[in-house]
């Protein structure tokens, strides 16, 4: 199961974090990795964690103020993107250009989206994986899982059916090893979390606890 921890702009220390779950990582047959702020990209990777961005712009080298290019976030210690988060939203082109900027840097990639029928539209773009999120349960601490588990499964189903080789997500309201086993169950192949880790008192607890029935 691959377990990416998104810190948004959560006020938590990155490198704290990444150290602990880079740690966590050795003891576990999951895959953990974190998607800092990209301020903090290369910081975080130097810590030796795995380590994504939130998002890449669909630009090339060039007059494009402000963006986020694929290849510097690569070069800064990325190895892959979120694309699309509910808090990042792109339009469907954006997304397609998104991807190609990813693919011309070896990122890899996740597409989020809010439903099973965006699902199949995003799994359609080729994306290494797809993360379904409702965007009502983010932040609330209700796992997807418990909450809507229907969504995740037809978000499996819906990837399935765009024909392509996309693993599926399920994030919003994770935060308990419980949590992880039933998406797992409901054919998710990773979580996608933030809050139950960045916010917690203790993050390297709250991985450990995540991770420990795995
Ligand atoms: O990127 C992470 C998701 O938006 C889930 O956030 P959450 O774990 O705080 O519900």
């Amino acid at each position: 199961m691959l377990v990416l921890i998104n810190l948004k702009t959560y006020p938590c220390d990155p490198i704290a974090v990444a150290t602990a779950a880079r740690e966590v990582d050795e003891t576990t047959t999951a895959r953990i990795a974190v998607a800092p702020q990209a301020a903090h990209l290369e910081r975080v990777a130097e810590t030796g964690v795995e380590t994504w961005a939130q998002h890449v712009d669909p630009i090339e080298h060039g007059s494009n103020t402000g963006h986020a290019l694929a290849e510097t976030v690569s070069e800064a210690g990325a190895v892959g993107t979120l694309l699309n988060h509910s808090e990042r939203r792109l339009r469907l082109a954006d997304i397609d250009g998104s991807l190609e900027a990813a693919r011309r840097a070896d990122l890899e990639t996740i597409v989020c989206a809010n439903n099973p029928a965006q699902i199949g539209a995003a799994a359609a773009l080729g994306p290494d994986a797809v993360a379904v999120e409702p965007p009502k349960l983010i932040g609330t601490g209700t796992p997807v899982s418990q909450a809507d588990p229907d969504v995740v499964e037809d978000a499996v189903d819906a990837a399935a059916a765009a024909g392509e080789d996309v693993s599926v997500l399920c994030g919003a309201g994770i935060s308990t090893g419980e949590d992880v086993v039933a998406a797992r169950e409901l054919g998710a192949e990773g979580v996608l979390l933030a809050s139950g880790v960045a916010k917690a008192d203790d993050p390297r607890a709250a991985l450990e606890a995540l991770v420990e029935p795995l």
